[in-house]
């Protein structure tokens, strides 16, 4: 039974797919202290968290069970990322679902500090009727620089446009291509702050963005101009702001989000220029069951052993990508088992190679499953689809990877090398339709064999009566082979058995079958 903490606030619906699983245990608590987390975290397989709940470095290093971090939302700065990839934890975010809530609330900061809307609601909601303090500006016909054109911006974009506004974008991404089939016009920071007159940034906080818009760039804005913020604190310097809020070049500021949250004497919170927001983006009936259902249905997966798509410590795997190459993820993880066990010496080489159909998409992440193969065998459960890559830099283990066209007539082959301070090895796989994976090649032998259960491998000399003489010591000793396969390259010369037995081998019966005439080796492996 895995075992989920949610120590936040989550939509009941979004997490219903958790309460109802199995093999799933649902613990909510949203009233620990730090001190309360760190002395229970350590009996958890999950935890499931919004922006409040501080996954420290030390609550990653209690929780000696943990396999993933969720966070149902976008920005994962409450979460210390670097310790949780060291320690394998897969940190798991939600980053669309709550994209149109956040633009829909950007548009609705924007049009309030267009227009006054909160201040004047204020006043006569304090009983004084004015008409004269709250004249406000059109968006008709004005121009807005919208800085991060990733999901947020594009969706701000696209609703300036409606609105008659022209389009300023900036994102290092941004192609022209892409800012002319959105109607938008490519443009420098620089440019954006000479040109619009509302200017909106929706950047992940990075050590590049701290303070993206400060004195430099307000000195540089035109008279009146408006700006927004409704990403993260800290990409728009509040003290810059609010000198230029009192020396007249800014008209207004809509912030939704603060240096420091919830914010503390902040001088910018009851300026009358200013419209403020308890960083409510997100906050929609529908964004918050999005991102709960995408968080909740990701953790099963990582929980389950399944394949998933939006760790924040492992690049994201789009759906289309994600379709292709599933399916493998299995064989290459068995590739990599099985060559650790068939194989002697200290790993120095994991060599992937990938022909047919695998050659047409990003195959790091099936890298990732051979890798963790290879190094689980002597890790055991250490390691992870998350830290297997570091895991191997930190051994001095080279992994490479590449597309071959050599697919030796099949649709798809996976081929595996490994290299060890004693010896080299090889294991080609594939998947067949309607047979599923398959071990085609092991170093030079063609074979064909399901990557599965208990297998026995045998080197010997093709001569007559070796087969027999295997099959009678397993009969007389009550091990029953489910499938026998032979491979050789040269009659009368090298060649191999691989049989898959019910069950394991002791170590006595493996070496009295390591001793009869012909055979060279016998390797007991376990996929
Ligand atoms: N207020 C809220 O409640 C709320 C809700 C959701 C998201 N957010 C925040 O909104 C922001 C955007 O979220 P998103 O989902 O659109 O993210 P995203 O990753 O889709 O887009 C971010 C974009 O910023 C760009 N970028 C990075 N550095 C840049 C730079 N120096 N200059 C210009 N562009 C740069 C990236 O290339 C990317 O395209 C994030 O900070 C996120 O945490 C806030
Ligand atoms: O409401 C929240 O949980 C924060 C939402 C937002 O800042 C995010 O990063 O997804």
């Amino acid at each position: 039974m895995y075992k989920v903490l949610i120590t936040d606030p989550i939509s009941e619906f979004g997490i219903k797919q958790l309460l109802e699983a199995p093999d799933v245990e649902v613990v909510r608590n949203t009233n620990l202290s730090p001190s309360d987390l760190l002395s229970i975290i350590g009996d958890y397989d999950a935890l499931l968290v919004r922006s409040q709940t501080q996954v420290t470095s030390e609550v990653l290093a209690a929780a000696k069970r943990l396999k993933a971090v969720g966070r149902a939302g976008v920005g994962v700065d409450n979460i210390d990322v670097t310790a949780a990839t060291e320690a394998g934890i897969v940190v798991i975010n939600a980053p669309d679902g709550n994209t149109i809530s956040t633009a829909e609330h950007s548009f609705a900061m924007l049009m309030a500090v267009a227009r006054n809307i909160p201040q004047a609601y204020r006043k006569l909601a304090d009983g004084t009727w004015d008409r004269k303090s709250f004249q406000g500006v059109e968006l008709n016909q004005k121009v807005i620089g919208v800085i991060g054109m990733g999901r947020i911006g594009t969706e701000v974009a696209k609703r300036a446009k409606v609105f008659g506004m022209t389009v300023l974008a900036y994102d290092p991404f941004l192609t022209e291509e892409r800012a002319q089939k959105l109607g938008v016009t490519h443009a420098t920071v620089d440019d954006i702050c000479r040109q619009a007159d509302f200017i909106t940034v929706h950047t992940p906080l990075t050590k590049e963005t701290r303070y993206l818009i400060s004195s430099k760039e307000f000195d540089k804005m035109k008279t009146g101009v408006r700006v927004i913020n409704c990403a993260r604190g800290g990409i728009i310097d509040e003290k810059a702001l609010y000198e230029a809020i009192i020396t007249g070049k800014v008209a207004g500021a809509a912030l939704d989000v603060f240096e420091v949250e919830p914010p503390v004497d902040n001088p910018l919170i009851g300026l009358p220029q200013v419209v403020v927001t308890p960083h409510l983006g997100a906050s929609t009936v529908e964004a918050q069951e999005n991102v709960a259902v995408d968080v909740s249905g990701e953790i099963l997966k990582v929980l389950r052993g399944e394949p998933f798509r939006n760790a924040v410590n492992l690049p994201s795997i789009p759906p289309h990508v994600m379709e292709r190459i599933e399916p493998y993820f299995t064989l290459g993880e068995k590739l990599g088992h099985f060559l650790a066990q068939v194989t002697v010496g200290s790993v120095q080489e994991i060599a992937i190679s990938y022909s047919g159909d695998l050659t047409e998409v990003d195959t790091a992440p099936l890298t990732r499953t051979v890798v963790k193969g290879v190094l689980s065998f002597h890790l055991g459960e250490e390691v992870n689809f998350v830290n297997a890559p570091l895991l191997a830099k930190a051994r001095d283990i080279t992994v490479t990877e590449k597309k071959s066209t050599q697919n030796r007539g099949f649709t798809n082959l996976l081929t595996v090398t490994l290299k060890t301070t004693q010896q080299t090895r090889m294991v080609a796989g594939t998947r067949l339709n309607g047979y599923g994976a398959r071990i085609v090649k092991i170093d030079e032998f063609a074979i064909d064999v399901a990557p599965e259960g208990y297998l026995l491998y045998i080197h010997h000399n093709d001569r007559p009566g070796v087969i027999g003489r295997v099959g009678s010591i397993l009969g007389e000793n009550g091990v029953n082979i489910a499938t026998m396969q032979v491979g050789r390259r040269d009659m009368g010369g090298d060649a191999i058995m691989m049989l898959s037995v019910d069950k394991p081998l002791t170590a006595e019966l493996l070496d009295t079958m390591g001793e009869l005439p012909e055979v060279k080796s016998v390797t007991q492996i376990e996929l």
